[in-house]
């Protein structure tokens, strides 16, 4: 890692989405880092993509992710005394382009901070390798946050949107509602130590078989991946900041969501089976807050204002969800910190592919 030591601009990362629906098999190839998905997933995201409003013309705001980010970035932006870049891994402005735009800007020295706030060989780990990568060809010193999942601003930034959800909830159905925090799951080798060719973890079926192909090759590793513990970490902080509003650890579960459609085993439990298990118990409603994504998108507005609750339905549980982050004064204070350095991050050595 080079430490910057003022850097001279600010490059926030953030996951990038397709502007339009035929821009569906294209976007995807970039996910998968060139391998190719079946018609039949690129078809299935399409209907998802086209259910959250993507059209065949170009929305005028943009889409959802790319709207949220680019206002997160210029939110940051009157926030800092240096210039803030916003790079997206998958899709347009792509991170490389960035990169040469903050070149050609007279930036040499720069610090990028992930909008995914845990940090995963999957996610955070492929950001870094295509920055580090565009930076060195440019000849451009980086500075990289891998991880503030336990920054206290962004716990608060949480809880003020899952309060007001929360006691609605417990309001209307005159209990206590569970909560149910979830991120977005990883495969299980991802987040095995040993090499990517140890046994399954535990989380994954006995026996399982974890087929060499399928998903990207994040490296062997000798040290465990943090995701899944810092996913959890960020969702007791949430639930601590609650706490004088009567949130105790007694009220909140976690899953992982939006398990991909690559052939391997991947984290769990999912929310399906918790909601299975929340309603076998009794509950007749759940409030969800997803605590790794910062902003709508596909996986927030489909899975989950879609999907589960449909599942919830079928059920017989009510599912409320509390509003994301989006444009929160308080996430922007938080990233202006990591930015800063005022707060200091968790900096690793972990790359991607
Ligand atoms: C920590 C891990 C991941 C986060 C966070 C994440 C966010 C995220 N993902 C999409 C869209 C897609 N992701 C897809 C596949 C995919 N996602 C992850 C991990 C995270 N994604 C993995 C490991 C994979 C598999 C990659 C592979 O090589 O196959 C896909 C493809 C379809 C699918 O498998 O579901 C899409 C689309 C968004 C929009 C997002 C957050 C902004
Ligand atoms: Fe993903
Ligand atoms: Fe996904």
């Amino acid at each position: 890692m080079i430490s910057v030591s003022k850097p001279d601009a600010i490059l926030l990362l953030a996951h990038g989405t397709p502007d339009v629906l035929s821009q569906m098999a294209e976007y995807l190839a970039k996910v998968t880092n060139g391998r190719p998905m079946p018609a039949a997933v690129v078809e299935e995201l399409q209907h998802r993509y086209a259910e959250i409003g993507l059209r065949e013309e170009p929305l005028p705001e943009g889409p959802p992710l790319t709207r949220w980010t680019l206002l997160q970035g210029r939110m940051l932006g009157e926030l800092l005394d240096i210039p803030v870049y916003v790079g997206m891994r998958n899709w347009h402005p792509y991170i490389a382009d960035v990169v040469a735009k903050m070149h050609a800007d007279g930036v040499r020295r720069f610090k990028a901070v992930c909008l995914a706030p845990q940090n995963s060989r999957t996610s955070v780990g492929l950001y870094r390798s295509v920055t580090a990568k565009a930076a060195a060809e440019l000849g451009l010193e980086m500075e990289f946050v891998a991880g503030w999942a336990d920054h206290p601003l962004l716990a608060e930034a949480f809880a003020l949107k899952m309060w007001p959800v929360w006691a609605e909830a417990c309001a209307i159905l005159k209990t206590r509602v569970p909560v149910l925090f979830t991120a977005h799951a990883v495969p299980c080798r991802t987040i095995m130590s040993g090499t990517v060719s140890s046994p399954a973890s535990p989380s994954a079926r006995p026996g399982a078989p974890v087929p060499a192909e399928g998903i990207q090759n994040y490296g062997a590793s000798t040290t465990p991946d943090p995701y899944a513990v810092e996913c959890k970490r960020t969702a007791m902080h949430i639930a601590r900041a609650l706490a004088p509003v009567g949130m105790t650890d007694r009220d909140w579960y976690f899953a992982f969501q939006s398990q991909g459609v690559a052939g391997a085993p991947w984290i769990g439990p999912t929310v399906e089976d918790t909601l299975k298990a929340l309603a076998a118990e009794g509950h007749k409603g759940v409030v969800l807050q997803p605590v790794g994504f910062l902003c709508d998108h596909v996986e927030i507005l489909y899975d989950i204002d879609i999907a589960f609750k449909e599942t919830a339905r079928e059920l017989g549980l009510h599912l409320w969800r509390a509003d994301s982050l989006n444009d929160s004064p308080t996430l922007i204070q938080a990233v202006a910190e990591v930015a800063n350095g005022t707060w200091q991050a968790d900096v690793d050595e972990r790359g991607g592919q």
